[in-house]
């Protein structure tokens, strides 16, 4: 591997959509830049650069408040990069980390003290060479207080998944709804087994996140909007949204980051659901303390 990647839009547009004054942007990335913090060797994408100066440019044309930076799995479990995007943001960024498993106390709460507040399992092949679940569980276990787990999988390992997943003693943020199939509809197998999950415990979060990859037939990402608005209105409490910035291994169908803005009164049509979507449920997570 050896060609750097681009996979965001040079020019995004200024959404039509206003966000709420401390509106959070609750799922974005920095790749970089390399020359300080260099990419994994297990990287499975390499990208250009894409540090917090150009994230918080983004979030300011976009019109948001605050971000919450998740380590990307091109930086593997050094979360270096990721820590000093935090540290640059003025208080205005907090930050999922990916670790190494056995990962002590005291690293866990070097990672508190540099603004994370969770860490971020990641269940795709095309990703990571491995998920050791067994490891998994132990670090979830001893946790710091207030933090929760990170869970990217695709909807066809959820019930696999979920033996493990109910044995985390802390909540769940579900990446991207677990990738549901958006073409079957707010009625299908996929969004069915999802809310299943959902009503199996009251602390399982999800990110209302990625039209562009869940939705092929791309923007404005209709189907998507339908099979995801009556999710976001059912669990109101439980959502959270972002722009998934810099869009990792999307390079053949770059979203333009101000029409993914433009998808949130689609499927938060209400002043109070998008108080929810954007401020209350990621303040609730990411900045509690
Ligand atoms: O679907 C992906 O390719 C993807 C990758 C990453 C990452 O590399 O961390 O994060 C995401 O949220 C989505």
């Amino acid at each position: 591997m050896s060609e750097r990647i681009v996979s965001w839009h040079g020019a995004p547009s200024k959404p039509a959509y206003t966000p709420p004054p401390g509106a959070i942007d609750a799922h974005c990335h920095v790749f970089g830049p390399m020359a300080r913090f260099p990419f994994s060797a297990k990287a499975k994408y390499l990208p250009q650069d894409a540090g917090p100066d150009m994230l918080f440019a983004l979030r300011d044309h976009l019109g948001f408040a605050k971000n919450v930076i998740v380590q990307a799995s091109c930086h593997g479990t050094d979360n270096a990069a990721t820590l000093d995007a935090i540290a640059r943001s003025n208080g205005k960024a907090r930050g999922v980390a990916v670790v190494d498993p056995a990962i002590s106390e005291e690293g866990l709460a070097a990672l508190h003290d540099g603004g994370i507040r969770g860490i971020r399992f990641n269940f795709l092949k095309r990703l990571v060479d491995d998920a050791p679940r067994d490891k998994f569980l132990e670090v979830a276990k001893r946790l710091p207080r207030g933090w929760h787990v990170v869970i990217y999988f695709e909807a066809d390992i959820l019930e696999d998944l979920r033996p493990f997943m109910d044995a985390i003693p802390v909540p769940l943020v579900i990446d991207h709804m677990g990738r549901p199939d958006v073409r079957q509809g707010p009625d299908g197998a996929d969004m069915k087994a999802f809310r299943a999950f959902l009503d199996s415990r009251p602390d399982i979060w999800f990110k209302a996140t990625c039209p562009d990859r869940l939705d092929a037939a791309g923007a404005p990402w209709d189907a998507f909007a339908r099979a995801v608005a009556p999710l976001v209105a059912d669990y109101q409490d439980r959502v959270l949204w972002g722009t998934d910035w810099p869009h990792p291994n999307m390079q053949s169908a770059i979203p333009d980051d101000g029409h993914l803005v433009d998808m949130i009164p689609r499927i938060a049509p209400t002043v109070e659901l998008q108080r929810k979507l954007l401020i209350d449920n990621p303040t609730a997570l990411y900045w509690a303390d």
